[in-house]
């Protein structure tokens, strides 16, 4: 059986990177996915704008929806103070066991948690399986029509507080429109759109960040 993209991606991070190295897994990422195979990771140029987001919240509890491989939650977890922890939620479980293998080579196992699900399942069950009172951070990057939905049901569930900050990839491409005109409408959502490009593209492509005024 042929291997998949995401096992060549770990196959070459397994070879290439230096153990326990959290940059040089993510170049070796970026440099695969931009000379050998287009994945879709957040990115060198997108990354960059994570990483200042991520620095600006300086959360205890990150949240993110869409492992895929684990660029991102490499990216986040790198930065993050030492009794944080980021849970990163994953429906796909190929995409988990090869994420998980990606993140032990980062050497971020301590600080990550990969939960295999659907994240409607799992966002109610945050409080009370992995003891999540409030979330100071989200990357959402998975499905773009679930954007809009699981931001609802954080709400919902009280995980967010004054002050906790959305970050959306892939606002304009492939987009998600009723995420952007809800949260853009939402009164208790000061919103900042970041222009960008698409991954390992010339496309256009922005984030957007949506601050929750409680
Ligand atoms: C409800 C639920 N629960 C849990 N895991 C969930 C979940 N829904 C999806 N997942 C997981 O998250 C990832 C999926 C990410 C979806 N991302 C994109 O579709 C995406 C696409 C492009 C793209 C751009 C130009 C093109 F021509 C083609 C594709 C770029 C991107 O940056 C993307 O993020 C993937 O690992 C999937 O298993
Ligand atoms: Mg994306």
């Amino acid at each position: 059986m042929d291997q998949s993209k995401e096992q060549r991606i770990l196959n070459s991070v397994s070879y290439n990177a230096v153990k326990g190295d959290p940059e040089s897994v993510l170049d070796c990422i970026d440099n695969y996915c931009s000379q050998k195979e287009w994945a879709m990771n957040v990115g060198d140029e997108k990354g960059v704008i994570l990483d200042k987001v991520v620095e600006e919240a300086d959360p205890t509890i990150a949240l993110e929806f869409g492992t895929y491989v684990g660029y991102s939650a490499i990216r986040i977890a790198r930065l993050l103070k030492p009794n944080a922890r980021l849970l990163t939620i994953e429906f796909n479980p190929e995409f988990a066991s090869i994420a998980r293998e990606i993140i032990e080579i980062a050497g971020l196992s301590e600080k990550i948690t990969i939960i295999e699900g659907h994240s409607q399942d799992i966002i109610p069950q945050l409080r009370e399986k992995y003891q999540v009172d409030k979330v100071d951070f989200v990357f959402l990057d998975h499905w773009k029509e679930r954007y809009c939905p699981d931001t609802i049901l954080l709400e919902e569930c009280g995980y967010l507080r004054k002050g906790s900050i959305l970050l959306a990839d892939n606002i304009v491409y492939p987009g998600a429109p009723d995420f952007i005109k809800y949260i853009r409408s939402h009164k208790s959502f000061d919103c900042t759109n970041y222009p960008s490009h698409l991954e390992y593209m010339k496309v256009e492509d922005a984030m957007e960040k949506a601050v929750y005024m409680g």
